[in-house]
Parts: C-alpha cells; sequence; structure tokens
C-alpha cells in the first residue's frame, strides 16, 4: 500500500498558481524552478550535517510527492544525496495534468563524491520505480577522470569564470557551478521543469538567486530541532554598507495540511 494520499480539490487549487506554467518557460529558456523544503519553527531542516530527519507528516509528504508528480526533474546537492539516500522518485498517482516522462532524479555532485550505482535511487530505476538519476559535474573533474565522460548519464558544467573553493580536504572541496549553466545543460537535455529540494547549501545559494527562483514551497512543522541543525539561512546582504534582508517572499499563500503549514510564494 502507497504511503502517499491523493490531494483534495481544494489543496490542488491552492498549489496550482505556483505549478510549472509553460508560458514561463518558453520565455526563459531554463526549466520552471520550485525550490521547496520541509523545515522546523527554528528554521532547521536536519537535526545535524548529514543526518536524515523526518519533517514532514503525511499530509505534507504527499504534497510534495503531488508537486513531484508535475514536475520533470528533482535535484539535490550531493551532501542530501549522501546523508538520506533518498528515492528522489514520485509515488503520486499521476493525472493528464502532469508531464508523462516521468521525474528525472538529479544530483549536483561536482567533485563525484556520490556512489550513484550503490544508491537508492539507483536501484528503485532498475526495479521500474523510478528513473535513472543524472549527475552534475564541474567539467575540471574529466581532468583526473577522462573515462566518466562516456558515461551517458553525467552532464558536466564549466566553471569557466568561477573561483574554485578548496578547504584543503579533496572531499570537502567544492567546485561551485553558476546555477545558470546547470540550468541551461538540464534546459537541454530536455528538462523543462525542475523541484530543487536542497539540502541546505543549495536553499541558501538559490534563496539569493530570485531570477532563477520561479516558485518556493516551504513546509513549516511544529517543532523545535535547537542547536546544532541545519538551518537554512542565505548570506548576510548589504546595500550602500547597511545590512538588508536577503531574501524575501511576495504573493503568498499559507494553507495546513495535516499538523503542518505549507507556504508558497515567489521571490522578490
Ligand atoms: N528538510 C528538508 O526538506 C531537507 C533536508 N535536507 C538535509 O540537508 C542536509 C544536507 O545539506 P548540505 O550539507 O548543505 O548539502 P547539499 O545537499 O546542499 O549539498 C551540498 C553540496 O552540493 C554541491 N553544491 C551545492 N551548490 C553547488 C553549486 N552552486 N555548484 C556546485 N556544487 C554545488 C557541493 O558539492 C556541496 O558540497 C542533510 O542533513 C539533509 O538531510 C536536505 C534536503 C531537504
Ligand atoms: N519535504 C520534505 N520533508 C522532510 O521531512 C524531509 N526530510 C525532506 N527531505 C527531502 O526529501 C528527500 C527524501 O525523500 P525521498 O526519499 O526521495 O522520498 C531528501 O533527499 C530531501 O531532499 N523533504
Amino acid at each position: 500500500m502507497s504511503d502517499i494520499d491523493q490531494l483534495s480539490t481544494e489543496d490542488e487549487a491552492f498549489l496550482r498558481p505556483y505549478l510549472p506554467d509553460d508560458d514561463a518557460i518558453s520565455k526563459k529558456e531554463r526549466p520552471f524552478v520550485t525550490l521547496t523544503y520541509a523545515c522546523s519553527l527554528d528554521g532547521m531542516i536536519s537535526l545535524s550535517p548529514g543526518v536524515r530527519t523526518t519533517l514532514s507528516g503525511p499530509e505534507t509528504k504527499s504534497m510534495t510527492h503531488y508537486l513531484r508528480a508535475h514536475h520533470e526533474a528533482i535535484l539535490v546537492g550531493v551532501g542530501t544525496a549522501i546523508a538520506d539516500d533518498p528515492s528522489l522518485n514520485c509515488r503520486y498517482s499521476r493525472s493528464s495534468s502532469c508531464p508523462p516522462q516521468g521525474l528525472r532524479p538529479v544530483v549536483l555532485d561536482p567533485t563525484m563524491r556520490w556512489d550513484v550505482a550503490g544508491s537508492k535511487a539507483t536501484a528503485l530505476a532498475s526495479e521500474g520505480k523510478g528513473k535513472a538519476p543524472w549527475v552534475v559535474h564541474a567539467t575540471s573533474v574529466l581532468d583526473q577522470n577522462p573515462e566518466v565522460a562516456e558515461q551517458a548519464k553525467r552532464l558536466f558544467v564549466g566553471t569557466d569564470g568561477l573561483c574554485d573553493e578548496h578547504s584543503g580536504d579533496r572531499t570537502a572541496s567544492i567546485s561551485r557551478l553558476e546555477w545558470r549553466s546547470i540550468l541551461k545543460a538540464l534546459y537541454q537535455k530536455g528538462i523543462r521543469s525542475i523541484m530543487i529540494e536542497g539540502g541546505a547549501t543549495v536553499i541558501n545559494d538559490l534563496l539569493l538567486q530570485p531570477e532563477l527562483v520561479d516558485s518556493v514551497v516551504v513546509t513549516i512543522a511544529p517543532t523545535w530541532l535547537g542547536e546544532g541543525g541545519v538551518t537554512v539561512t542565505p548570506a548576510q546582504q548589504t546595500r550602500d554598507g547597511v545590512r538588508v534582508n536577503a531574501a524575501r517572499l511576495k504573493e503568498t499563500s499559507w494553507r495546513q495540511f495535516g499538523q503542518d503549514a505549507v507556504l508558497c510564494g515567489r521571490l522578490e
């Protein structure tokens, strides 16, 4: 039996204005981007780095799978792929308003840390319960691993003009890719709508790029995770040397799903 229930017509009507919209897609020449995550009342998305933490109740979990059903791809950062070993599939009964091709999992992994073959997403794909994941790498990894270029399920995005950040630990080094380039590469591969689910690094980055995010859907669970958790808090912003709010939503709507609140909006 599925753990995912159908949404009511009222729930569907609440979400409809924030779903991918064909007009917006054709104008932007990048996928429609929905940024979505679940947080606690202290703004946290997990109990500590690398710990999978359930925040959504059954109703908001179904809501997330409804959103997945209306997108062509789902993206997480490699931190989440390693911590959660997520399914990244869609278990909602699809309707005629859903894209026909199903949901493509995408993992942003510039330095090849994720064990794609050993992942749950790959296992589910081999059982016919999802699509095989795509992995986005930085072109620079080709220097060390020329053989991976042969693998069709990998997308390479250039880091031209961008600085690499290194902390000394190779596994922690990040080749930062420009989100515009990542989205363009996915669009060129035929992806017209994408749900970006986290984790914190990805969300904090994208909250500062309103021109690349079309909808934001946040589940707020009635719990506090406490100190030491992973927080959604974008880098501080200043204008003319004065601190300003980092990000804000406009066109907001709120609705209760079970014990959780769902906030939809668009970045200002
Ligand atoms: N409650 C929720 O809705 C969610 C919670 N989580 C939690 O978040 C935590 C993981 O968060 P993080 O450690 O921040 O990992 P993350 O999933 O944001 O991945 C970070 C990694 O992604 C790559 N990356 C991110 N932005 C990039 C860019 N612009 N260019 C190239 N590579 C980039 C880098 O390799 C970076 O180290 C886990 O504990 C997970 O359980 C994750 C997703 C949703
Ligand atoms: N919406 C939501 N609520 C939570 O409580 C969560 N922990 C997450 N996490 C995200 O969902 C992915 C796991 O789901 P599946 O295994 O694919 O069903 C995880 O990777 C996070 O992106 N989301």
